[in-house]
């Protein structure tokens, strides 16, 4: 088991690398803690799999150090440095049986016979391959042959980590579930770090304690499911997670010429901000803000309400368990979760967005109080103004 810490990584696959767009990893410097259950979560091409192929030491990085528990190892080949590697389509010897191509990996490095012989019965088990462990692999269903390949990352508990990427690709959707409820079983049996590369946010968050959210080359979120659900950081995070993402809108901030406040406006309507919320924007001098709200966290009312913006409902999707209503705020169209038991209005409504999951983004980022001035918030209504 090993922490493993990526400094001041980067990689390019272009000769002369000159802008950020020609780095297929942007440098960063991240680091995932020993004997943790991770996920690398990301859109195709955000760079997932040059990530893991630099910790595994397939590929060498451009610029910055792979460090396993403190120990540099950039200059260690893959089978220096005791990671296994599951890939995304299986890696298995078609004329050996089941039972060789688990072995292979110990028989390596010189694990003694009866011990392999246990291993091996015991990796089987948990991946219910017992009864295949005599077949040749060339005959098993691409299911098998994965979970033999996923096997012979398992089988060996000296590793440092275990990379997986996209491992359940070619796995049988109801066997999906049950495979990754199993690689969470080894993980707390065996504790070793293990890193899931998946572009499926449903695997990463029944897989991992913490989600590494990727997008264009850089990690712009680490934090568990809830994190990112609750307080994502980045406006992709907003985007990614949840079903449907977050809703946002063009919002700025200006000086309300009668009152002299500031305040946050979207078209003609105000935004409930916090007063420190407000100063702090206003000292990063932006005036461009990107307001962020989930469809699960917009109040719908059917009568008017104080805090609440009259709106015309667009469409309802009933989804079975939950419905999506879509309305028009100012032009936009954006989305409400209502449960199953809520009544589905129609016509006008109102709807209204609690100040606690309204995020303020900034260049795509989110604007977090500095915690000085978190006391301030209980002051927020006063800034707000009747439409
Ligand atoms: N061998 C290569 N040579 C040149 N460019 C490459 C190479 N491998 C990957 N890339 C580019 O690097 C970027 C990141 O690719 P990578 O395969 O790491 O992403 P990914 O997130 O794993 O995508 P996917 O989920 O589709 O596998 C992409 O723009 C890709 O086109």
């Amino acid at each position: 088991m090993a922490e493993i810490t990526l400094n001041a990584l980067a990689h390019s696959y272009a000769e002369n690398p000159t802008r950020p767009e020609d780095y297929a990893i942007r440098e960063m410097t991240h680091v995932w803690e020993q004997g943790g259950a991770f996920a690398l979560l990301g859109p195709s091409g955000c760079g997932k799999s040059t990530l893991l192929n630099i910790i595994s030491g397939l590929l060498e990085p451009s610029n910055g150090e792979v460090l396993f528990d403190g120990k540099r190892v950039n200059e260690l080949k893959p089978e220096e440095r005791n990671i296994a590697q599951v890939f995304q389509f299986p890696v298995v010897y078609d004329t050996m049986t089941v039972f060789d191509n688990l072995a292979f990996p110990l028989r390596n490095i010189g694990v003694p016979k009866h011990k392999i012989t246990s291993k091996v019965h015991e990796v089987a088990e948990i991946l219910e391959l017992s009864d295949q462990l005599q077949r040749k692999a060339k005959g098993l269903s691409a299911d098998q042959k994965q979970k033999v390949s996923m096997g012979r990352g398992l089988v060996r508990d000296d590793v440092s980590a275990i990379l997986f990427d996209e491992p359940l690709t070619v796995i049988d959707p109801q066997l999906k579930w049950k495979l990754r409820r199993k690689l969470k079983q080894i993980h707390e049996q065996f504790n070793i770090t293990m890193v899931y590369v998946t572009h499926d946010q449903l695997e990463a968050s029944t897989f991992a304690d913490k989600i590494a959210v990727m997008y264009n080359g850089q990690i712009v979120q680490f934090g568990t499911p809830r994190e990112l659900f609750e307080n994502p950081a980045h406006t992709f995070v907003g985007y990614f997670i949840g079903s449907p993402g977050m809703n946002f809108f063009e919002a700025e901030l200006r000086s309300n010429e009668s009152s002299k406040k500031d305040e946050i406006v979207f078209g003609d309507h105000v935004i409930p901000t916090s007063v420190a919320m407000l100063v702090h924007l206003k000292n990063m001098g932006t005036s461009k803000i990107t307001l962020g709200i989930r469809p699960e966290f917009v109040h719908v009312w059917e009568g008017k309400n104080d805090d609440a913006f009259a709106v015309e409902v667009d469409y309802v999707e009933d989804l079975g368990t939950y419905k999506i209503l879509s309305f028009l705020f100012h032009g936009q169209m954006m989305k409400a979760r209502l449960s199953e038991d809520q009544k589905v209005p129609s016509g006008q409504i109102y709807v209204s967005f609690p100040e606690q999951w309204t995020k303020i983004y900034v260049d795509e980022y989110l604007v977090d109080l500095p915690l000085q001035n978190v006391d301030l918030t209980l002051q927020s209504k006063e800034t707000d103004h009747a439409n």
